[in-house]
Parts: structure tokens; C-alpha cells; sequence
């Protein structure tokens, strides 16, 4: 066995967290096709291969729009419920223990599709998968970022009865144009709610914005923040305040964000003392789930055996987990890697 397949296998047998995943990118096509035949919606695509073949992006917008088109089948709580147990499932094989995910409720909201019926599906596939694989959850309900602050404040106001099932909220969806700062009152009703705090930044945008997300919204992590590394006043600020980055290696590929994944900042990002840990974003659209792009790092950029293991404790470090169960996992890593 060479050196590369034995940290590739200690990847894939490792516990590991998912900290960011958007449900709703995790719809593959064969499943996105049945569940449109079964509600009688029609799919801009004839067949699975031609929706398939649409999967090149040139940026993240070109990956929303078709993001938006392929949800637009999810009406049932069935539905949601099917999704979510169907990715549950897959990672669960990668040996991913702790699962943090998002929702995007106003882009069903604004299809008719209520919130209790989104949230009930989701959350019972959750409370499933918890009773029969052992695997823990936090649920995090995003706001789309290029709707206004008035919409937000209106998702929120339908999210209050389920607040016991939200762990937090989060902002994503078209980042350029669209700064932290627009969010500023909600995220601080969300915080007086008790609800944690995370937002995509850095992924497209600049710098500013994720300087606005820590100053301006007061993020307990930050999702993607590639571009943090432009500025070294940042990156000491998001070192001093060891703040988690949920990065996105095979996303960041398929969105151009790294031409490479030879150059992908990850192992910068280490080297520089930031948590950062490794996510899959939009997996039934980028092309692999935990184990690959844990695989494509190992493959692609080096990883050391170190790294790996910063890495999967970083997942842990960075969960929203209470301490008790964060010291076991941890402990569990320790074990795995000093008998490997
Ligand atoms: N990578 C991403 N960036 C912003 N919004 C998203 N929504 C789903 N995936 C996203
Ligand atoms: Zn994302």
C-alpha cells in the first residue's frame, strides 16, 4: 500500500462532521426525476443525462439558477423528508457522525411550498437518522441574500413556532452585490432569539465582507472565506477570534473559485493557524461527497497525515456540539490516528 492510499483510507474510516451542506444540494438527478413524476411537475431537461450534462458552471451564479430550477419539484413534506434521508444515508457510509445543515425556505415559501411543510420533512428525516445511525444533527435555516432584509424578517416570523428544531441561521445564495450588512437587524433579532450565527463570505466577495460578517453580523463561523486571505489584518482577526472556516474544496473546483485543486488555499489556510475544515456544499452538483473531497485533497494537494487530522478535529472543534460530546469525538481521532 503506498503512502497516498493509506491516508486515503484513514479519510474515508475517520469520523468526520459535515458543516456545511445545503439540503437542497444534495437533489441528484435520478431522485430530482422521480419526485417531478411523482408530484406531475415537468423538468426543463428531457432526460437524467441531459440535466447531468448542464453541470458546468462559470460561477456561482450559473450554479444557482440551475440550484433554484431543480428544487422546484420539492412540494410535499415527503419530499423533503425523502431528500434529506437519501443524503443522510450516503454520508452516513463516508462514517460522518455529526451532520450541520441548511435550509433555504424562502426559495420554496416563494413556490407556495408552507414552512411547516419544508421543515417537518426535513427535521423528521433528521430525528430518523439520529434514532438509527446514531448521528447527530444541528438544523440551520438560511436567509437568500439577494432578496431584502423585509423577507428575512418574514421567514423568521414563520420559523418561530420550530425554533426548538433550528440550531441557526445563515445567509447564502448571489454574493457580489449583496454584503452582510444588508442582514444587520435580523441576524440581531436572531442572536436575541438565541439562535447561532454563520454566513457565506468570501467565497466570490471580497475581503469586506467578511470583515462585515464578523464585525457587522457577529458570526460564530464563517462559510467558505477564501478570500479572507487577500488581507492579512483579516486573517489575524479570524485567527485571533478562532473563528471556523467551512470550506469547500470540490465546490470552490466547480465554481472556479480555484482553477485547481493543486492551488487551493486549504493548507494555507492550516499553515496559518485558521480552522479550517473540510465541507461538500452542493455535492449532487459538484461532483462528490465528504469522503471525495477528502480524497481529492489527498490526492491533489499533498495533504499530510497532520493535516488530515487538524482537519477531521477542526470538523469537531467547530460543530456546535456541546463540549462533552466534542471531547469524545475528539478523543476518538486521537485514537484512530495514533494506532495508524
Ligand atoms: N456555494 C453556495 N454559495 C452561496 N449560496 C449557495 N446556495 C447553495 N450553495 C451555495
Ligand atoms: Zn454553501
Amino acid at each position: 500500500m503506498t503512502g497516498s492510499q493509506t491516508l486515503l483510507e484513514l479519510a474515508k474510516k475517520m469520523p468526520k462532521t459535515e458543516l456545511h451542506l445545503h439540503i437542497e444540494g444534495t437533489f441528484e438527478p435520478e431522485q430530482m426525476f422521480a419526485i417531478a413524476q411523482r408530484n406531475h411537475v415537468a423538468l426543463t431537461y428531457a432526460t437524467v443525462d441531459e440535466l447531468k450534462r448542464a453541470y458546468q458552471f462559470e460561477s456561482l451564479q450559473d450554479f444557482l439558477d440551475l440550484y433554484y430550477q431543480g428544487m422546484s419539484v420539492l412540494l410535499h413534506e415527503q419530499d423533503f423528508y425523502d431528500l434529506t434521508m437519501a443524503y443522510l444515508k450516503r454520508v452516513h457510509d463516508d462514517n460522518v457522525v455529526h451532520v450541520e445543515i441548511f435550509f433555504d425556505p424562502q426559495a420554496h415559501l416563494e413556490r407556495g411550498v408552507s414552512f411547516e411543510t419544508q421543515i417537518k420533512g426535513i427535521y423528521g428525516a433528521l430525528k430518523d437518522a439520529e434514532r438509527d445511525f446514531g448521528m447527530t444533527f444541528k438544523l440551520i435555516m438560511s436567509f437568500l441574500r439577494h432578496l431584502e432584509e423585509k423577507d428575512a424578517f418574514d421567514t423568521l416570523a414563520l420559523a418561530k413556532p420550530y425554533l426548538d428544531w433550528i440550531d441557526g441561521v445563515g445567509l447564502d445564495s448571489s454574493e457580489v452585490g449583496h454584503p452582510p450588512e444588508k442582514f444587520v437587524n435580523v441576524f440581531r433579532e436572531c442572536k436575541s432569539l438565541g439562535l447561532k450565527v454563520t454566513a457565506h463570505a468570501g467565497e466570490e466577495g471580497p475581503p469586506a465582507y467578511v470583515w462585515q460578517a464578523i464585525d457587522e453580523i457577529g458570526v460564530d463561523r464563517i462559510d467558505h472565506g477564501n478570500r479572507a486571505l487577500e488581507d492579512n489584518n483579516l486573517i489575524a482577526t479570524i485567527k485571533q477570534k478562532a473563528l471556523t472556516l467551512t470550506v469547500c474544496p470540490l465546490s470552490n473546483l466547480k465554481l472556479r473559485v480555484v482553477d485547481s485543486l493543486v492551488e487551493h488555499p486549504i493548507r494555507c489556510m492550516l499553515r496559518l493557524g485558521l480552522n479550517a475544515t473540510v465541507n461538500s456544499d452542493d455535492p449532487a452538483y459538484f461532483g462528490g461527497y465528504m469522503n471525495d473531497n477528502y480524497a481529492a485533497l489527498v490526492e491533489e494537494t499533498q495533504l499530510t497525515k497532520e493535516e488530515l487530522y487538524r482537519l477531521a478535529c477542526n470538523g469537531f472543534e467547530g460543530s456546535w456540539l456541546d463540549q462533552p460530546t466534542k471531547a469524545k469525538h475528539l478523543l476518538e481521532l486521537k485514537t484512530l490516528f495514533s494506532q495508524d
